[in-house]
């Protein structure tokens, strides 16, 4: 990987950049300047930019290296939470990531117009002591011509015996204040309060909530920059949404004491029922972001459609 190499496909570029840490980043550009960068560090987007250049994710203004960078989309796999043995949300985002260079074929993705990359990560001899269940993690992060963001991991059973993981993509979106924001079609589901113990409830009104057997479109909208997120997921039956607020804020040691204002987290995740793959099987979680003007929710925004290919 030398300092920028880059692969033309005529109307879309993916070049690969290592930064000043040694890290390696991979970044997509579209044909008319949207872009999403990925890190090596934990196969986490750390960047989505519109084509105008301003950024969608959130990224924290401090960073506590080695831990990655608080933002972007980080991987949480195969945990999630502190509800296991492994440490919290899992190894995954941890771990140095490799560029698949000759991923297997992936039917339901259509390349046309689009810049992409594939991932994987394979666990090492200490993650098998930590969790002794060989496996193959792919991620596909794909930017297509229009400036969507499209997520797809692959998770394969290469194991002698069955094994159960949790998922999720900790979603951090970049808002222009939290007290003009709202989210649109987790309304009235049962969630777990992931702060407190995990019971199942039916109110509304909390900032760490694990929603169960949400639908396939959440869209969050941004009544300031009068802009909406609209995320899609597939194979990702729950929803998490998380903003810290002032008083962990303040606690957090990479994240500033007010950003909790310009952040939401809204996952697609499988915690509840934890995903059990046999030998030689495979599981696939989905996650597509767009981003459209807020005028165009939510009378048009099909809150029980998933997403396409
Ligand atoms: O600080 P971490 O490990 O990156 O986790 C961030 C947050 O992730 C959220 O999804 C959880 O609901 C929170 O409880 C947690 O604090």
């Amino acid at each position: 990987m030398g300092h920028s190499a880059a692969v033309w496909d005529c109307r879309a570029v993916v070049e690969i950049t290592r930064d000043w840490n040694g890290i390696d980043y991979v970044t997509l550009r579209s044909p008319l300047g949207a872009s999403a960068r990925v890190s090596m560090h934990g196969g986490q987007v750390t960047s989505w930019r519109n084509e105008q250049g301003e950024e969608l994710l959130f990224t924290s203004s401090i960073f506590k290296p080695p831990k990655a960078v608080r933002g972007g989309i980080p991987i949480c796999f195969p945990q999630f939470g502190n509800c296991g043995v492994l440490e919290q949300h899992g190894f995954a985002r941890n771990k140095m990531w490799a560029v698949d260079i000759n991923p297997p074929p992936l039917p339901s993705f259509d390349p046309i117009g689009k810049s992409f990359i594939d991932l994987v990560l394979k666990p090492s001899d200490d993650d098998l002591k930590a969790w002794p269940h060989s496996f193959e993690l792919r991620l596909r992060v794909s930017l297509s011509s229009n400036g969507d963001l499209t997520l797809i991991s692959r998770v394969r059973n290469v194991n002698g015996k069955p094994f159960s993981f949790s998922f999720a993509y900790l979603t951090y979106l970049s808002v222009s204040d939290i007290s003009e924001v709202r989210i649109e079609g987790l309304e009235t589901l049962d969630f777990l309060d992931n702060l407190c113990q995990r019971e199942r409830f039916t109110e509304q009104g909390m900032l760490s909530l694990l929603r169960l057997s949400t639908p396939n479109v959440t869209a969050v909208l941004d009544h300031e920059k009068k802009r909406t997120y609209v995320l899609k997921k597939q194979g990702l039956p729950d929803t998490v949404v998380w903003n810290p607020w002032e008083k962990k804020a303040k606690a957090m040691a990479d994240f500033g004491d007010e950003e909790y204002k310009q952040m939401l987290c809204v996952n697609g995740a499988a915690i509840e029922k934890a995903i059990t793959l046999k030998p030689g099987e495979e599981w696939t979680g989905r996650l597509e972001l767009s981003v459209v003007p807020s005028s165009f929710c939510s009378e048009h925004l099909d809150l029980q459609k998933g997403v396409g290919t």
